[in-house]
């Protein structure tokens, strides 16, 4: 389904990535683990085309993703959270929802602002998805609150319906369990794995919380100074001897 092939990324004379490769297959949640620096962000950024590799191949399906504007990549069915969460703070839980379907609902704005009838039915269509999403999240009692004032768990799971309205078949989680206390990672861990049952699609973790991976993946690939140096079940990854010194002698 996805897959990553050979690829290579240098900043001036920083090699960010140095020939990195792994596939994620369909309903499949791999996890991309690694120390920092080792390079899962900026395979997260080649993938959504925020940066583009000197070399190698990432392609989702038939579609080769580097040919792909970054403005289209929800088109091709891949939508991402970010580590810092990206919600507009005086807008509502519902209206941060559906703002995450506006890069890929056709008719697009300029229609909207016109008030075509198919923008019309389109933008009602958005808004029941949005509410159902709503309800999924356990959201639906604060879908008129504005994010801004919210817990930051919470701001998570409306972060995931931002992500979910584009109805992915391929979601991009960066460290979701950054900044949550252990009982919200068991939480959205056992969440994720109701929504890819209740929505179905593939998604790749970027996440240090170890515990989160090896409970919701179903493989993983390991990471470091911009290599892939493990790739395969999680308990066997996080044994792997590369893997346990490359987190400087600890057990990952
Ligand atoms: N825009 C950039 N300009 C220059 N160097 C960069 C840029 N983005 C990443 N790097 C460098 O590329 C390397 C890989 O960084 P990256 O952020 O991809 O790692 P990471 O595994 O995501 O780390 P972390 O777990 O800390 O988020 C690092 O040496 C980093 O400093």
């Amino acid at each position: 389904m996805l897959n990553v092939s050979d690829v290579a990324l240098s900043f001036g004379g920083i090699r960010a990535l140095d020939s990195v490769g792994f596939t994620v297959a369909t309903d499949e949640i791999c996890g991309l683990i690694g120390p920092n620096g080792a390079g899962k962000t900026s395979i997260f950024n080649c993938i959504t085309r925020i940066y583009q590799p000197d070399s190698g191949s990432i392609t989702y399906g038939d579609t080769d993703l580097l040919t792909v504007p970054r403005h289209k990549i929800v088109r091709e069915g891949i939508a991402r959270t970010f580590q810092n969460l990206a919600l507009w703070p005086q807008q509502s839980v519902l209206e941060n929802t559906i703002i995450g379907a506006h890069s890929s609902s056709t008719p697009g704005l300029l229609a909207s602002a016109v008030g075509w009838p198919a923008s019309r039915k389109a933008a009602k269509q958005v808004e029941r998805d949005a509410w159902d999403l709503l309800e999924l999240l356990g959201l639906t009692d604060l879908a008129s609150h504005p994010a801004a004032g919210l817990p930051f768990g919470t701001l998570k799971r409306v972060e995931l319906a931002r992500a979910l309205i584009s109805r992915p078949t391929l979601l991009l989680l960066d460290e979701p369990a950054g900044g949550l206390t252990h009982a919200e990672v068991d939480e959205l861990g056992d969440l994720i794995l109701e929504l890819r049952r209740e929505l179905g699609f593939s998604a790749l973790l970027v996440e240090h919380h170890m515990g989160m991976v090896m409970r919701i993946c179903d493989h993983v690939v390991a990471m470091d100074f911009g290599r892939t140096i493990a790739d395969g079940l999680p308990d066997d990854v996080k044994r792997d001897p590369a893997v346990v010194s490359a987190y400087l002698g600890t057990a990952a």
